[in-house]
């Protein structure tokens, strides 16, 4: 697990280590890590690095100054650098003193600036950073635009520029990094648009001891593998958790089958189903016991409510009764558009362990969403009193208690038909595990993302669509995967 601070919080925490480091050491710090990818990316895109074409776009803060003591590096190990200078004025003194003593050429123009990113093999940005307000302006516009026309790859100093540090929303003119290298601790924007970051290369500036717990975490392959749950010598099948799924309908019998699948291939222990597509259910999944109502379905530990039930007063009925249990209850789809219809039944849910798994359209129904995902999602989870995980590119899960986890898919695989159902069973089958809904939503977008990429071939290529069954097909290689991966 690794955390993301705010660029608030990273501000802070650099105040006391400049105070007692000498002036620039800091900078140099940063900058010189920034040499050091910047080299590697040349040396591997084109084999070496002295005589290489290397143009640094420089604002007026001190992200252009790691950029300009960045470009000083690279002048020394005979990179051809030249720094296009998008406020004269302003830019570093010592940085652009630097550079311009090691022969750096300096552009101070957009026109020659475009002339250059054009014949450039890396570009530097490093336009703007952790202080970014608003929109890219426009020289700073024309010269990202012309990169992303030339193909040129750009390497990020700390943030990619046009990209809001904070929330990862990207502006109209926006960087999309080859790689970034970023300082002191990694920022929200990594992960929630790590699309548009690349690889990202952490340099520690020794802020470590000044950072406060991280408002945010990341689970990495280990941490699920540690926590999935599988049988010991004295289990049988109820005593591993009982998942229940009340999903689907005549009109949408594959939701079913999708949730129940994924469930069964995600725990040893028992599925059961309970709703309107047993046929197709039992058909698909001999093993799993099926039934048309929830009073019928027997004893579980967990419930699955909501992919394709409908929303009529059947499904509130359905919806009400598995929150009635007092079971954990993982709602999704339908289910969450009837929490945001009924009163009663966000009363019901709220403070019970319940995660739901809205897609923006359906949190919206229940919460406010802004450009924050990660505020929007820690407010709701907070008002709603359950653990909410809201779906996209970067899965953010948020319990009531305001931990945040945040899982980045790392490739768009998943944005087919079907997905989320599979999500819901998945998720279900490790709250009737006894996960606590916040690792269950966790363990369970991690799990869920890996094996579309599996699906997807994306793990050993560039990758090929991927329909749900096929996501819910390669969860075992994906659990085998995050297995192996614990310590
Ligand atoms: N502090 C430290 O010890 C360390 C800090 N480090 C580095 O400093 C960075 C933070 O530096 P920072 O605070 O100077 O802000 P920064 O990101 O350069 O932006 C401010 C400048 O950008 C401009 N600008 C703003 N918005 C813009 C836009 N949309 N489009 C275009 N321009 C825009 C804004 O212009 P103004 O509004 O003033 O006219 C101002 O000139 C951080 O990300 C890291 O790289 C490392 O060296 C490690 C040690
Ligand atoms: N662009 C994307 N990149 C990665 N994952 C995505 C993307 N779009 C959607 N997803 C994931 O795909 C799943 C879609 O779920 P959902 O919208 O409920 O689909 P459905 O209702 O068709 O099953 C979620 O897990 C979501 O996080
Ligand atoms: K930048």
């Amino acid at each position: 697990m690794y955390g993301v601070w705010t660029p608030e919080q990273v501000g802070a925490a650099e105040e006391p280590v400049l105070a007692r480091t000498p002036e620039g050491a800091l900078m140099r710090r940063a900058a010189h890590g920034v040499a050091q990818v910047a080299l590697a990316e040349l040396r591997r895109r084109t084999g070496g690095v002295a005589g290489r074409r290397v143009v640094v776009l420089v604002g007026a803060g001190n992200n252009g100054g790691d950029g300009l003591w960045a470009g000083d590096e690279l002048r020394r190990r005979g990179v051809a650098v030249t720094a296009v200078l998008l406020s004269p004025d302003r830019a570093h003194p010592a940085g652009l003193a630097a550079l311009r003593k090691q022969r750096g050429r300096i552009v101070t123009d957009v026109e020659h600036g475009v002339v250059a990113v054009d014949h450039a093999d890396l570009v530097l940005d490093a336009i703007v950073g952790t202080g970014a307000r608003g929109g890219l302006r426009p020289e700073a516009a024309t010269l990202v635009d012309a990169a992303r026309t030339t193909d040129v790859p750009i390497l990020a100093v700390d943030t990619p520029s046009g990209v809001d540090p904070l929330t990862g929303v990207p502006g109209e003119h926006h960087v999309r990094a080859a790689a970034t290298v970023t300082f002191g601790a990694r920022k929200p924007v990594h992960v929630l648009a790590a699309p548009l970051c690349g690889p990202v290369t952490l340099i520690d500036i020794g802020l470590g001891p000044e950072l406060p717990p991280a408002p945010v975490d990341v689970l990495d392959a280990a941490d699920v593998g540690a926590r999935w749950p599988v049988p010991g010598p004295g289990d049988d099948k109820y005593s591993q958790g009982v998942v229940g799924i009340a999903a689907g309908s005549r009109t949408y019998p594959g939701a079913a089958v999708l949730a129940s699948g994924a469930a069964a291939l995600s725990t040893s222990g028992m599925v059961r189903y309970a709703g309107s597509a047993a046929d197709e259910v039992r058909a698909a999944w001999p093993e799993i016991v099926a039934t048309d109502t929830v009073g019928e379905a027997g004893r579980v530990q967990a419930w699955v409510v909501g992919p394709g039930l409908g929303t009529d007063d059947a499904g509130a009925q359905t919806l009400a009764d598995v929150l009635d249990t007092g079971l954990p209850v993982l709602a999704d789809a339908d289910a969450v558009t009837l929490l945001g219809q009924h009163a009663g039944l966000r009363e019901k849910a709220a403070g019970a362990p319940v995660l739901i798994t809205p897609h923006a359209g359906e949190f919206a129904r229940v919460a406010e969403l802004t450009d924050d995902r990660v505020d929007s999602a820690r407010r709701a989870a907070a008002d709603l009193g359950v653990t909410l995980l809201l779906k996209g590119n970067a899965t953010v899960v948020a319990a009531p208690d305001g931990r945040v986890l945040v899982h980045p898919a790392g490739s768009a695989w998943l944005a087919t038909a079907g997905s989320g159902d599979v999500l819901s069973g998945v998720a279900g089958a490790l709250l009737a595990a006894g996960l606590e809904p916040w690792w269950a939503g966790g363990c369970a977008a991690f799990v869920h993302a890996r094996a579309a990429d599996i699906g997807a071939g994306a793990d050993i290529g560039p990758g090929s669509p991927v329909p749900a069954s096929h996501v819910q097909a390669a969860l075992s290689t994906a659990i085998r995967q995050v297995r192996e991966a614990r310590g």
